[in-house]
């Protein structure tokens, strides 16, 4: 599997509707994919990701405010936490990432999840080739959404466009690279308007859930197990004290690392992975033939009992205690983030946006489950609690 060249990606045969929510990198090979590659890289340096803190911050107290008032009572309230964590991600993405305004991008937001309602729905059945162009109710609605998408996306561009013209805007964030059009659209990888749109429908997308349901299982499994919820606060008081989170002591939140890490072991966001084999391939003792399409099931590699033990199925951080290659005896058994040239590029803004929001929680809240919690892991493109997650929130002394 490490001859990645022989593995692409496989969009081409995969869910129409998935097909129209995702574009730009994610869609790209071969040397088209490593300019475009290469040219997004920088925005996620650790430079760049450590000034973004104060904007995680701020989208983190406006939710810590609300929350305080809706418990400043009896100094408890009940919270659905997929409604704030969503929240949470997707106004950091806005203003840290895109540098756009969030209340006007919420738009936004509410048609890709209702996209990838709809892609769910449509996986369930078998696929008929051509059946994306019949007139049903589905294909109407996408064709909708894709033209509203179109719309606000294009507004974006243009306001964009002008600040960068009118030299409003520091040009470093990710929606300047991609808009510096004129000058280096060939080395971005960039021909056309089309390709600007699927950047930016893949960005918004893969930025808010997958990280929003990584926070959703870690609130869940930390109500579950208060012994290590009580760990983690302990870690968080011993770093920060009273001072606000700031990046260098984000970094050293060891206990919360692990934690994140075997939360992405039990309950991945992207639960598994697909690949087209185009040549005919060696695949450790079989040959693959050309144009097999391979699913490599991440969360069951995650699960395997043969990797992670007789308790491949518990919540037990302490086996990152020395980091994942330890944890994982140097198998390729652990990919919450895909692997090799093609792992996601937002790893580490998801990983450091978690820690500002764990971090903020943890030193304000105790927190459990609300008896009306009901465990039903489910996928909809990303894994996700499907009656929600009510938790109970206590104000900390
Ligand atoms: C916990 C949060 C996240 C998880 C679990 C996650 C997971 C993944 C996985 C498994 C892949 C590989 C897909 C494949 O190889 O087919 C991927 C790719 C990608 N992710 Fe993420 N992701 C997360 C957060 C983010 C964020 C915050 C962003 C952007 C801000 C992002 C942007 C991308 C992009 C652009 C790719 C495609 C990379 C390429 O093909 O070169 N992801 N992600």
């Amino acid at each position: 599997m490490n001859e990645f060249n022989n593995f692409t990606k496989n969009f081409k045969v995969t869910n129409s509707i998935v097909q129209l929510l995702v574009g730009g990198l994610i869609n790209l090979e071969g040397k088209e994919w490593s300019k475009s590659r290469g040219s997004l890289n920088p925005i996620f340096y650790v430079e760049k990701l450590k000034q973004m803190v104060p904007a995680f911050q701020l989208s983190c107290a406006e939710i810590m405010n609300e929350w305080n008032n809706l418990a400043s009572k009896d100094g408890s309230c009940v919270v659905e936490m997929v409604h704030y964590l969503e929240s949470y991600t997707s106004k950091v993405l806005s203003k840290a990432l895109l540098a756009t305004d969030h209340s006007k991008d919420q738009r936004i937001y509410e048609l890709l999840k209702e996209m990838s309602i709809m892609a769910k729905q449509t996986t369930q059945i078998v696929y008929i080739p051509g059946a994306k162009y019949w007139p049903t109710k589905e294909n109407r609605r996408a064709k909708q959404i894709m033209s509203e998408l179109k719309i606000l996306f294009m507004e974006r561009i243009n306001d964009k466009t002008n600040a960068i013209k009118e030299r409003r805007t520091k040009g470093d964030n990710f929606f300047d690279v991609i808009l510096e059009l004129d000058q280096v659209a060939e080395a971005h990888g960039i021909k056309n308007v089309d390709d600007v749109l699927g950047q930016l429908k893949l960005f918004y997308f893969a930025g808010f859930e997958s990280t929003s349901m990584m926070l959703v299982w870690t609130m869940i499994l930390l109500s579950i197990h208060q012994d290590w919820q009580q760990r983690a606060r302990g870690e968080v008081f011993q770093v920060f004290g009273d001072r606000e989170p700031d990046y260098e002591g984000l970094s050293q939140l060891k206990v919360v690392s692990m934690i994140f890490n075997e939360v992405l072991r039990l309950y991945p966001s992207v639960v598994e992975l697909s690949r087209l084999v185009e040549q005919e391939t060696r695949l450790g003792e079989n040959i693959v033939p050309a144009d097999t399409l391979l699913m490599l099931p991440i969360m069951m590699v995650h699960r395997n009992p043969e990797y992670w033990g007789e308790d491949a199925n518990e919540f037990k951080p302490d086996r990152f205690v020395e980091g994942v290659i330890k944890a994982t005896k140097g198998k390729n058994a652990y990919f919450p983030f895909g692997w090799g040239p093609r792992v996601c590029i937002g790893q580490n803004f998801a990983l450091l946006e978690g820690k500002v929001m764990m971090a903020n929680i943890l030193r304000t809240f105790s927190f459990e489950l609300s008896p009306t919690y009901t465990h039903a892991p489910y996928v909809v493109l990303t894994l996700q609690p499907q009656h929600g997650a009510p938790i109970i929130l206590r104000k900390l002394n």
